[in-house]
């Protein structure tokens, strides 16, 4: 784990001392945006952008399953990082799922960053969109990679299907802040905080969160209403992770997924969808938490658990 600063790698855990002992999460750096019309900055083309995922880490998963949902597979090209992420940060190599880069057969993810900006200062993140063809970091932000697969490729896959339609804006990025605050970010103030007091509150908002989750989905099919958005799957890829990393590694103990039948059964219906499993590696997810935040788990031990059974039939339809 570490940060590029003047384009140089440093190796360093988050700072929490500045903050109470608490995780504040760096605003991502690249912000573009690719769009349908060909006079954009960056158009939409079949074969020219990439991106640079985890298989474990939940934001790079939101864009994965963009990717399936609309069916972009064929038209954007993927590079997969190890989920072991240690001194140098993410990087490639041979472990099972992952895959090396396959833009510039670079060692490492902060090379990538370096290659387009030598100077920079950063952390390296996951995921990435980047172009081929200028050979830039277009955006390194999930919320808006996903907005862009949601629409800009439209008129090549000739996929229609919108995740943030027009007339639930104010409704989706309403529930997507409280989302992102307690549950998405939630997990991890929890888990890297480091004062009793930081973590105390940190986990309180996180099960106040889910259990207004479990209201809202005793009475609505989806987060707002009848209707599958981003805010679904925003939160989708947070609460696949739980029961097998955030409980025990993150404290994220109160309850499990399991415990909220209606979360639990919604996190099921959402994983069935076609192509979702397929973007779900729990290999990768676990081993990276487990194996990576070593002064969380010094042993690296990766636990054998949780059994899950995500392919049973779920009880959304009657809603
Ligand atoms: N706001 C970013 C966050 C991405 C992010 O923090 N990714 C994690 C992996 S789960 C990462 O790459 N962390 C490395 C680091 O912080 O050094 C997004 O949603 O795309």
């Amino acid at each position: 784990m570490g940060l590029l600063v003047d384009g140089q790698w440093k190796d360093q855990w988050y700072d929490t001392k500045n903050n109470d002992g608490k995780f504040v999460r760096q605003d991502s750096k690249f912000r573009d945006v690719i769009e349908a019309s060909s006079d954009a900055k960056y158009p939409a083309e079949s074969g020219r952008y990439h991106l640079y995922v985890s298989l474990a880490c939940p934001w790079a998963h939101r864009t994965l399953i963009f990717r399936a949902l609309k069916g972009l597979e064929e038209h954007i090209s993927v590079s997969v990082v190890s989920p072991n992420m240690l001194e140098n940060g993410w990087e490639f190599g041979d472990y099972a799922g992952a895959t090396q880069d396959h833009i510039f057969g670079f060692d490492y993810m902060h090379q990538v960053y370096t290659k387009v900006k030598p100077d920079i200062t950063t952390r390296v993140t996951v995921p990435v969109l980047f172009d081929k063809k200028t050979q830039q970091i277009i955006n390194n932000e999930s919320a808006d990679i996903i907005r862009i697969l949601n629409t800009a490729f439209n008129d090549i896959t000739g996929n229609d299907v919108d995740y943030y339609p027009s007339d639930l804006h104010d409704q989706i990025d309403l529930i997507n802040s409280f989302v992102y605050d307690n549950i998405n970010n939630g997990v991890y103030k929890s888990g890297f905080a480091t004062t009793q007091e930081a973590y105390q509150e940190a986990v309180t908002n996180l099960f106040d969160a889910l259990d207004k989750v479990e209201d809202i989905l005793a009475k609505n099919r989806y987060l707002v209403g009848s209707r599958l958005t981003e805010a679904d799957w925003r939160l989708f890829t947070t609460l696949i992770r739980f029961d097998p990393v955030y409980v025990g590694h993150f404290k994220c103990n109160l309850k499990r997924i399991f415990d909220y039948p209606n979360i639990y059964n919604y996190m099921k219906e959402l994983y069935q969808n076609e192509g979702v499993a397929e973007t779900t590696n729990f290999d990768h997810i676990k081993q990276h938490y487990y194996y990576s935040h070593t002064m969380i788990n010094p042993t690296q031990v990766v636990p054998a658990g949780p059994v899950q059974d995500l392919k049973s039939p779920h009880t959304r339809g009657a809603l």
